[in-house]
């Protein structure tokens, strides 16, 4: 076999487009969605092999702006649309995709790269840790209450199209975004995502709706979500499906909250991404039959480690010598001297012969990068090795965030 890596030109897209689909199935999406996504290509980041004239496989990143613990937004490039065709797997195309992509995005100067992975044994061996997860609650509202403060009564909601309340949904959650490590900045276009809603897809849905919150005529809070009115012989047990809910103070959270879970005909409330300390799971009366999944979420890899822990900030002082394995980025490879406290950081390559205090690949680097995964817990599950007597238990400490990470949708 031999293919070609070809950047991806303006005229190739439907095929190039086809070869991903079919990988995860062969069902094409809805004309929305195409016209979304391919107007969301960066065409000098897409690229794939081909054999011949035909296309076997497909990668793209978007230039993101991603927060990070701190508060800072930095970027990151966002790994996208990875297929190899079923014809050419297991010859090593995604292998040199990964290598061609992050030698680019190296070269662009970003940091970071992340990605969700359909499968999450696939990108580890690039370089890729877990570096956040998201909650599934599926909460069954006859015995679930609500505990909802007081001040939650002075907030008004409202009804408002997906479409017209765009700007007022794109304020709100543009000032989260710095709050909450692994958000992603919506870029111009970005703001179609949250309400892509084909009607082919939505399995006996309502078309989806919003509501918006607002504190003295301000718009403080919004919620995306649809219901499914479903009948048995009892009478009514509908779902309201939630996607997003994002406000500025806890009274119109809750608020939120309350009209979703009131919301007449209904029985289930199911929400499928949430962060993992969502205040939500503090606001049930019964955790237990909210039905809590946890899953994978981001997948972080660190392409320049000493940019990258430098971007971020540390929740107590640090001052340690990292031994970074890295085979696939080997410019990682090495010690690194990691200085920092909750107003910057510096970490710079080790010359002299300081020993090292922890050793870790770059993949345990990208788990703990965000906040949301302890070293404590990386170092038990023997993934870090303490060099020296409480390093593991300061440097967790350090890498810590106040608020998990979590990323609000897929790209
Ligand atoms: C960010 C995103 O877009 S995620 C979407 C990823 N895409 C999909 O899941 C679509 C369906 N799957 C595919 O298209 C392909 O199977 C891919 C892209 C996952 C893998 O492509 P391939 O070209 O077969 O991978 P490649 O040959 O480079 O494999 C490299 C290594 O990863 C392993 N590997 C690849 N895919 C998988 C997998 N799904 N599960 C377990 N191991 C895998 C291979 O066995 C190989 O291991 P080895 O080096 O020990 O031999």
């Amino acid at each position: 076999m031999t293919a070609d890596l070809r950047e991806l030109g303006q005229s190739d897209w439907d095929r190039w487009y086809a070869t991903l689909e079919r990988a995860f199935g062969g069902v094409a999406e809805q004309p929305e969605e195409h016209e979304l996504w391919n107007s969301l290509t960066e065409y000098e980041r897409a690229f794939g092999f081909w054999d011949g004239d035909t296309c076997v496989s497909t990668a793209g990143a978007f230039s993101f702006r991603m927060s990070v613990p701190g508060g800072a937004v930095v970027d990151a490039a966002g790994v996208t649309m990875v297929s190899v065709a079923a014809t050419h797997r297991r010859r090593g195309l995604l292998t040199a995709m990964m290598r061609h992509q992050l030698d680019d995005v190296r070269a662009r100067g970003e940091a970071l790269a992340v990605l969700t992975a359909s499968e999450p044994v696939i990108y580890g061996r690039f370089g890729y840790g877990v570096g956040s997860h998201q909650l599934r609650l599926e909460i069954d509202k006859s015995r679930v209450g609500l505990a909802v403060p007081a001040a939650a009564d002075e907030v008004r909601l409202r009804y408002a199209t997906p479409a017209e309340s765009g700007a007022d949904r794109e304020a709100v959650y543009a000032q989260r975004v710095a709050g909450r490590p692994g958000m992603l900045a919506r870029r111009p276009g970005w703001e179609k995502l949250p309400t892509l809603d084909p009607p082919g897809d939505r399995n006996g849905m309502s078309p989806q709706q919003c509501v918006l919150a607002e504190l003295d005529g301000e718009v403080v809070g919004y919620a995306l979500f649809a219901v499914k009115p479903e009948w048995d012989a009892q009478g009514p047990k509908g779902t309201v499906r939630v996607q997003d809910v994002e406000a500025l103070d806890p009274a119109s959270y809750a608020a939120l909250w309350r009209f979703l879970f009131g919301i007449d005909l209904t029985s289930t409330v199911l929400a499928l991404s949430r962060p993992v300390d969502d205040p939500l799971t503090q606001l049930v009366s019964d955790i237990r039959r909210c039905d809590l999944r946890i899953r994978d979420s981001l997948h972080v890899r660190l392409v320049d480690v000493g940019a990258a822990l430098e971007a971020r900030t540390y929740q107590a002082p640090v001052d340690l010598v990292l031994d970074v394995e890295d085979a696939f980025c080997p410019w990682n490879q090495g010690r690194w001297r990691l200085m920092g406290d909750a107003k910057g950081a510096s970490c710079k390559r080790v010359d002299d012969d300081s020993p090292a205090d922890l050793a870790l690949s770059v993949r345990e680097l990208g788990s703990a990068y965000l906040g949301g995964v302890p070293l404590t817990q990386l170092a038990g599950a023997g993934r870090v090795r303490e060099l020296r007597q409480g390093a593991v238990a300061e440097a967790s400490l350090a890498f810590g965030s106040t608020v998990a990470p979590w990323l609000p949708h897929g790209f």
